[in-house]
């Protein structure tokens, strides 16, 4: 069962409570590393993909590790205030249109989850008209603050959101989902993504401000500019994690943390995708320590934020395309090659079976996985 997500403060409001994240398995992990060592190949010839199967391993706490049974995407949805400043290349309209495709399986998501064998779920946390019922089930309001002026949601609404994105965690893994990708959908969310990074790393605006959606300068400069502008109040806040959220992200960013950290805290482990999942992830991280444990980054995306989150929550990517899409796209091409790792790992013969020779002392100099995976548990 997962561990209770409220208990009363003194003023009887309701206090968001995150149990210790606990590590991932070391002896699974240990087991991963000495069985790639046995494997039919020269030591360490599968480069990061060993580590990936060594990563799976600790993280199911078994050796070898299972395929993935049940990978599941969610996908966050909200519109934010700040899209009226112009931050983006597109209308706040798309948010809402953009939930209807992923719907009817047109996105980009739809496409790389079915190629990954991953089944996608949307959730309506904060879009700005109507979706249907079946997606709407935990939504907060309609549009977050424009966080350069006003807050992004009200105390309750930053606790709901936060609690909702918990509650979907666990519905995902009650289910049987044994792999979750988070993913993003919301015009104008990069923008409050990049105050966050900016706030958590201490990074200046035009540090962190991307093109997002594809912005030209004169947007670029009104986006930097609200984010300047959100910086000066978010900085504030910036050592107390639920008033960050409630200052600077949004009912999707919100609920995107919520899910992560209990994800860990499920000990279930999540592939990351871009910069609003790894905005998300960060604060997590700050809720619930350690529960970068449980993350693996998916690739690198091309916003200059991303590259922060990662160095922050010293996480490798796997891939390294220039993507800048969100929707758990970016996490989604990464899937398979984990799932490589796992069948490598699960198939291969090992030396005896197969019955070659082992490598000789004088022969084995390559880096061995069991170097080059240690930091992994
Ligand atoms: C058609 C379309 C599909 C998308 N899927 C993800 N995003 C991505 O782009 C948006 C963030 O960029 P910005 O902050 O510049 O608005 C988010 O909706 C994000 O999920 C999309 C954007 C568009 C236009
Ligand atoms: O990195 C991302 O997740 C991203 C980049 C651009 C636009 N939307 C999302």
């Amino acid at each position: 069962m997962p561990d209770s997500p409220q208990s009363s403060t003194a003023s009887g409001y309701p206090r968001i409570e995150f149990g210790a994240v606990r590590e991932p398995d070391e002896q699974a992990g240990r087991q991963a590393v000495a069985r790639q060592q046995q494997l039919t190949k020269p030591a360490g010839s599968l480069g990061r993909l060993e580590e990936l199967s060594v990563w799976v391993a600790a993280r199911q706490g078994t050796c070898p590790p299972r395929p993935f049974s049940r990978p599941r995407v969610v996908v966050f949805a909200g519109d934010h205030g700040v899209a009226a400043d112009g931050v983006s290349a597109y209308p706040s309209e798309v948010t809402g249109q953009m939930v209807t495709n992923f719907l009817t399986g047109g996105a980009a998501v739809n496409a790389l989850a079915a190629n990954a064998g991953a089944s996608v779920r949307v959730v309506d946390m904060a879009v700005n008209g109507d979706t249907s019922e079946v997606v709407a089930a935990h939504k907060v309001r309609r549009g977050s603050g424009a966080i350069d002026k006003d807050d992004a949601l009200t105390t309750e609404q930053a606790h709901a959101a936060v609690t909702a994105g918990r509650t979907i965690a666990d519905e995902e893994i009650d289910g049987g989902a044994d792999l979750l990708v988070a993913g993003d959908m919301g015009i104008g969310n990069t923008t409050p993504s990049a105050v966050l990074i900016a706030a958590l790393t201490a990074n200046e605006p035009v540090a962190v401000v991307g093109r997002g959606t594809g912005i030209d300068d004169n947007a670029w400069m009104r986006k930097t500019t609200t984010i300047r502008d959100a910086l000066r109040r978010a900085r504030k806040v910036v050592d107390d994690p639920m008033a960050l959220l409630r200052t600077a992200a949004g009912a999707d960013i919100a609920a995107l943390t919520g899910f992560l950290a209990q994800a860990a805290l499920r000990r279930t482990p999540v592939v990351l995708d871009g910069v609003v999942v790894g905005a998300a992830a960060m604060v997590a991280e700050e809720l619930a320590p350690g529960a970068r444990q449980w993350w693996l980054a998916g690739h690198r995306s091309a916003e200059p934020g991303a590259t922060m989150v990662l160095d922050h929550l010293d996480l490798a990517p796997v891939l390294e395309l220039d993507m800048r899409l969100g929707e758990g796209s970016g996490a989604l091409a990464a899937l398979p090659l984990v799932t490589a790792s796992v069948r490598v790992l699960d198939e291969m013969a090992t030396f005896a079976e197969a019955g070659i020779g082992s490598p000789t002392e004088a022969e084995s100099t390559a880096p061995s996985a069991e170097q080059r995976s240690e930091e992994l548990f």
